[in-house]
């Protein structure tokens, strides 16, 4: 089975171009995908992107997070496959791709790749989270998947796994859970946002719904107006653009740059009896 190794800003991904059926012997996908996904006895990867077929756009995506759960969206990886995409020949320099979220606008420059995103949900602001013996203020909002965003004060010093898996297993997230954002604005268009991912089970290096998520929550509070430039934990840059127009948000733009690490041949050895 072919497939390409990308990474969007530190968020990394398996692709494969399953229109003509390459995954088709494979019986149980969130097995594969969990075992291709296993760093050191695999490829290794936060996520696995199957392309198909799709009569309302130019394709349609699978998008799978390393534990072989099945999302609506992911910005990085839809970055990731606008070029993939591109690459192969699948569709040209601007094209839609069809979600769970829904239909994705994109647009393909060298290794930049800018998406348009679903519109967000309204923002919840100011909820109390309870964390074992302390109380967190989070503001929560779905950019695609689920999000709630902290600000704090010292962003590298933050125990980002500790909090960020006490949020993403709140029960006031669940059953669906929450991917967990903490920030610190650095100025009136910028920030610095670490996330822990649900799905992947630990902070990423990058996450472009969060990075999103986050913007929009610091922009609710007056603290930054598009464009945002966000500092993901890979020390990348995203670019994040919007419209706020009678306190909500639209017209959400995603862009960053986009890596092609290698492409290559899985072996059967790549997901059978590694572990899972
Ligand atoms: N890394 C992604 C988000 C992927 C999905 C997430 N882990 C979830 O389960 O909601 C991004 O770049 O947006």
């Amino acid at each position: 089975m072919n497939f390409f190794k990308m990474s969007g800003s530190g968020n990394d991904f398996i692709l494969v171009d399953n229109r003509g059926g390459a995954l088709a012997e494979i019986k149980d996908i969130p097995a594969f995908v969990q075992a291709v996904c296993r760093r050191k006895v695999s490829v290794g990867a936060d996520g696995v992107i199957l392309v198909e077929s799709s009569e309302r756009a130019d394709f349609r995506w699978r998008f799978f997070n390393a534990d072989g759960s099945e999302v609506e969206m992911c910005g990085n990886g839809g970055r990731c496959v606008a070029r993939f995409a591109f690459l192969q020949g699948i569709a040209g320099e601007r094209m839609s791709f069809e979600t769970v979220a829904g239909i994705i606008d994109a647009e393909v420059r060298g290794d930049v790749v800018k998406l348009r995103l679903t519109e967000p949900s309204a923002l919840q602001a100011d909820r109390a989270i309870p964390i074992q013996d302390e109380m967190l203020t989070v503001d929560s909002l779905n950019t695609g998947v689920p999000h709630v965003v902290a600000f704090v004060k010292d962003l590298d010093a933050f125990d980002v796994f500790r909090y960020g898996r006490a949020l993403r297993y709140s029960e006031a997230y669940a059953p669906a859970g929450t991917n967990a954002n903490f920030v610190t604005v650095t100025g009136p268009h910028s920030l610095s946002v670490r996330t822990y991912e649900r799905g992947v089970e630990d902070e990423t290096l990058a996450c472009g719904t969060g990075s999103v998520a986050s913007a929009l929550a610091a922009a609710a509070r007056g603290e930054v107006t598009s464009p945002v430039e966000v500092t993901v934990r890979s020390g990348e840059i995203l670019k994040i653009h919007f419209d706020k127009i009678d306190g909500a948000f639209r017209n959400v733009y995603l862009e960053g740059r986009v890596r092609v690490v290698y492409e290559g041949r899985l072996w059967e050895e790549a997901w059978q009896d590694n572990g899972y």
